[in-house]
């Protein structure tokens, strides 16, 4: 007798796999990752749609060149202790918990029904949605108004430093960088939202959160590339490849040993002002990115991912003063909404521009640089927060965020 085929895949065959999945679900982490995607979304079995699992633990952290997930929360701490030994307790709790989210799970109570739960439980059921977390430290962590609070002064890596003032910038004083940037991405709100929600938890009395941000982006199916809130394709010229990751993401020589294997996080909030960009016609905002909005190719090119024939680009434009840089950053922005602007009645939106480099000095900021004196994206947006954070080498089993950092001093 024939096997049954179940969507495209014979029964024996999804038993056989299910077997697989099940054995990497026991083990957890990457390995159940790896399972789930064999079978590809359509075809894994119902109860598991929401709880692929990507693994804390690893060579570089996760949440750096993984595949977007569709929500973002970002959150700045402020470290209110001079204790190094409550901070490491905080980052070892931390630590914890960030494997047992990654892995689908959820924080159990001691039984003493008097005292609250130790988890907030919103996510109980949901799944692990391929969370991660990446965490990364300011320059602030380090020399605090000149003071060393933890001894990790001589620690500090070589490219971390605030990024410089910038001719355009309207900064709002309240969103500094902070000691401690977290990363939390999810294809699920709240489980994204459940597990920032319980790291502020697990800081309580060690540090405080100073701000979060939220964020979304919105891929159509077959992998094609997210529009941003202008309505243009935003991510085509970022595929890199895994051999172009130890170039531009992946710092590595002349950092400190904990450096080796992280990457520097630079962050700008950029308001875009949409009602101006409505009221633009279609030349001129294409003629902003020199691309078109529909297919997202280039100027002079037929299809999105062609070559950008540099010379076909007004010299003002977003991509050709990105190429003109001639630096390469990888980027993992988001799209934020907020609430309507009271003074003016206009909306509250823009990007949370994330992007990753093995060194800002020479790949971000003269890009940054270049944009804010001539690109004519400034027109129609306004830069409002701006950080850069140093993310550690991945963690390994058995250790904590930051150990290497913090290790023998
Ligand atoms: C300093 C770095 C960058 C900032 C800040 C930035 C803001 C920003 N970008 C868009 C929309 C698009 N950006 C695109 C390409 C692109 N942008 C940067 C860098 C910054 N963007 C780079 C390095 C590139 C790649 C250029 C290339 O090599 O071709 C595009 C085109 C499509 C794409 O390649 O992704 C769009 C669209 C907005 C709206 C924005 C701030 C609000
Ligand atoms: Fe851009």
């Amino acid at each position: 007798m024939q096997p049954k085929k179940d969507a495209g895949i014979s029964r024996r065959e999804f038993l056989k796999l299910s077997a697989v999945a099940a054995a990497a679900l026991a083990v957890g982490g990457g390995g159940a990752g790896a399972a789930l995607s064999m079978f590809g979304q359509s075809n894994a079995p119902a109860a598991l749609s929401n709880d692929e699992r990507l693994n804390f633990y690893g060579a570089h952290q996760a949440g750096i060149i993984t595949a977007q997930q569709k929500y973002l929360y970002l959150g700045s701490f402020r470290i209110i202790t001079d204790s190094k030994a409550d901070l490491i307790s905080m980052l070892k709790e931390w630590t914890k918990f960030s494997t047992l989210a990654a892995a689908g799970g959820y924080r159990k109570s001691s039984g003493n029904n008097l005292l609250p739960p130790a988890d907030s439980g919103e996510a109980m059921d949901l799944g692990a949605a391929k969370l991660t977390i990446t965490y990364g430290f300011g320059e602030s962590f380090f020399l605090d108004d000149g003071k060393d609070r933890f001894g990790a002064a001589g620690r500090k890596p070589s490219h971390l430093s605030r990024i410089p003032r910038m001719p355009k910038d309207h900064l709002d004083p309240a969103f500094q960088a902070g000691d401690i940037a977290v990363q939390v991405c999810a294809d699920d709100q709240q489980i994204a939202f459940h597990a920032l929600r319980n790291l502020i938890r697990l800081a309580s009395g060690t540090a405080i959160l100073n701000w979060m941000e939220e964020g979304f982006t919105s891929a159509p199916p077959d992998g094609k590339t997210p529009r941003n809130l202008f309505g243009f394709k935003d991510g085509t010229a970022n595929k890199l490849h895994q051999s172009d990751f130890d170039e531009v993401v992946w710092a590595g020589t002349g950092e400190p040993e904990w450096m080796r294997g992280g990457s520097y996080l630079a962050y700008r909030k950029i308001r875009m002002l949409l009602e101006v960009w409505d009221r633009s016609s279609l030349k001129a905002q294409e003629d902003t990115f020199g691309r078109s909005k529909e297919s997202g190719a280039a100027y002079g090119a037929v299809g999105e991912f062609d070559p950008v024939p540099v010379s076909e680009q007004p010299v003002d434009s977003h991509v050709a003063l990105a190429k003109q840089s001639r630096q390469s950053i990888h980027r993992r922005a988001y799209s934020y909404t907020g609430a309507i602007e009271p003074r003016t009645g206009q909306l509250d939106a823009g990007l949370l521009f994330l992007s990753y480099q093995r060194n800002p000095q020479e790949q971000f900021i003269p890009m940054l640089r270049l944009m804010q004196s001539r690109d004519r994206l400034n027109e129609y947006t306004q830069h409002i927060a701006s950080a850069l954070y140093a993310c550690p080498a991945g963690v390994r089993e058995g250790e904590y965020i930051g150990q290497s950092l913090l290790k023998d001093i």
